[in-house]
Parts: C-alpha cells; structure tokens; sequence
C-alpha cells in the first residue's frame, strides 16, 4: 500500500509573529519556536517546499507606534525590521536542526540578510530548502499578510496558510464575540464584504485576483499543519 501523498507541492506558510510568543509577554518563545520548526519539518519530509512569511507582532507593530504620535512609515519600517528579526531566530533554529534554511529580505540589509531575488527563492525551493521572506513587503502601510499572499503568488504556491492564534476564520473576532461561530470555508467575496478581521483586505483581495486559496488554523494544536497539508478538514478554507 503506499502512502497518502500531500495535496500541496508548493506552500507558502504565514507565521502570525504574536504567536511565536507563546505565553510570553512579548518577543520570541524558544520552545514554540522549536515546535514550530518540529512541524515544518514533518511537511518537508513529505516533500513539499515550504516557503514562509512571518509577522513582527510579537515585538513592534507600525499600527501601535503611530497612534502613540509617531510618524507611521518610521513605525512601519520599525515594524519589517522585527519580522527580520523573527526570521533570523526561526531560520537559525531551522538549521540546527537539519534543515536547511535561507532568509531573503524585501528591504536591503545585506550585511545580515540576502536581498530577496526572485528566481534564487525559486532555485532554494526547488533544493528543497526553507526560504524565509523577511521585512513583509518592503512598504509601509501593508502587512505581512499581505506579503504572504505577494510572496505566495509570485513563488506559484498553491495555498497560503495562515497559522494563527484562532482555529479558522470566525462571523465575528471570536476573541470579542463569545457567539462567533466558525465557518469550515468561505468566499474571498463574502470575507471582505463582512469585514472579517482575520486578514486585511489587501491580502484577500491579492488572493482573490490571483486565484490563490488561503487556509487559516491554529498555531497551537499539534499536527494541524500536517493535516491542512495532507488536505484534511482542518480550519476554514477561503476561495474564490
Ligand atoms: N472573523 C474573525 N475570525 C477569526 N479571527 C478573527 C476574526 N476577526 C478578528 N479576528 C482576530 O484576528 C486575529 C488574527 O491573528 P493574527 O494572525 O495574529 O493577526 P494579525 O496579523 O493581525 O496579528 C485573531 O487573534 C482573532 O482574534
Ligand atoms: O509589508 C509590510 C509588512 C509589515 N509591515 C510592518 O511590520 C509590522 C509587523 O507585521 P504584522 O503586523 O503583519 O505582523 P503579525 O501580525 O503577523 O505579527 C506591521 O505592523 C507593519 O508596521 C509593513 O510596514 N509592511
């Protein structure tokens, strides 16, 4: 009997930067970091190649420091270089463990990190290595979520995957709203229309035009990336 083959080849994975906290108050938890890499590391021995995108949450948002008076790009710049931060201490944990990891940035900073070129990203997925996306899209006013589709679609992933801090996309912030009730699917139409905070609007109607469906489950529950991998039932799927 073989094996059942994932339903994937080529994923991009968005990492939510808050949930590489884990409990902490803030920055970088050592031990979800590793789990982290623990379960990207199943995937990639399924053969998929796995590119991701990771968020800055955890450490500085451009949101937050602008409506303390600072100036929002200034805060957005602050806000890529702690996703480049978040990618260096993922791709580090990456490599110690057997994988081989490549951090690429959309913003120049070539004595720490390579500049993201396009096809070397496509050469490295294609060696089988991570390829880390850090500094979000290079701009302010957009989110790494945003980057993760912009990334996904010009890498030909077949799926963005949005692990975040909820197991799927909610009618309202379950977080807010203890009468949420989660969708299993959902049209890029429908999510935008109810404004649905899970992602921005950017970032579901990049995925939208480009026809690129997004999964959104939990960080937290063990073995989900494999399943959403596999294309089990796991989250909430959003497509066109
Ligand atoms: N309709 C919704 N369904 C699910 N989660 C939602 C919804 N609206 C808002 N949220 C919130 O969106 C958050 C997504 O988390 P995260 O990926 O960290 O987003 P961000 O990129 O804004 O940090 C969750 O913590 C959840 O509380
Ligand atoms: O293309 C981008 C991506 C990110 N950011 C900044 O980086 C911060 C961290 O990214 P994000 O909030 O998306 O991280 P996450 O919510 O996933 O932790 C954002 O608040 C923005 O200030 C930006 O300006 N442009």
């Amino acid at each position: 009997m073989t094996s059942p083959k994932p339903a994937y080849k080529r994923i991009l994975l968005k990492l939510s930067g808050e949930a590489l906290m884990g409990d902490d108050a803030f920055g970088i938890n050592r031990a979800t970091i590793v789990r982290i890499v623990d379960e990207v590391t199943e995937v990639i021995n399924l053969g998929v190649e796995v590119a991701i995108v990771i968020g800055g949450g955890n450490i500085f948002r451009g949101v937050a420091g602008g409506s303390v008076g600072m100036d929002r790009a200034t805060a957005d710049y602050m806000g890529m270089l702690a996703t480049v931060m978040n990618s260096l201490a993922l791709a580090d944990a990456m490599n110690k463990t057997g994988l081989t990891a490549r951090v690429m940035s959309a913003i120049a900073i070539d004595q720490v990190v390579e500049p993201y070129v396009r096809p070397k990203a496509l050469q490295y997925l294609e060696e089988g290595k991570v390829v880390v996306f850090a500094a979000g899209t290079g701009n302010p006013f957009f989110t790494t979520d945003t980057a993760a589709a912009l990334r996904g679609a010009e890498i030909g992933a077949e799926m963005v995957l949005k692990a975040t801090k909820v197991d799927g996309v909610y009618s309202a912030d379950p977080k807010k709203d203890p009468n949420a009730t989660r969708y299993t699917e959902i049209s890029f139409d429908d999510a935008i229309g109810q404004n649905l905070g899970i992602m921005d609007a950017t970032a579901f109607a990049l995925c939208r035009d480009q026809k690129l469906p997004i999964k959104v489950f939990s960080i937290f529950k063990n073995g989900a990336l494999k399943r959403v991998v596999m294309g089990e039932d796991e989250g909430t799927l959003v497509h066109a």
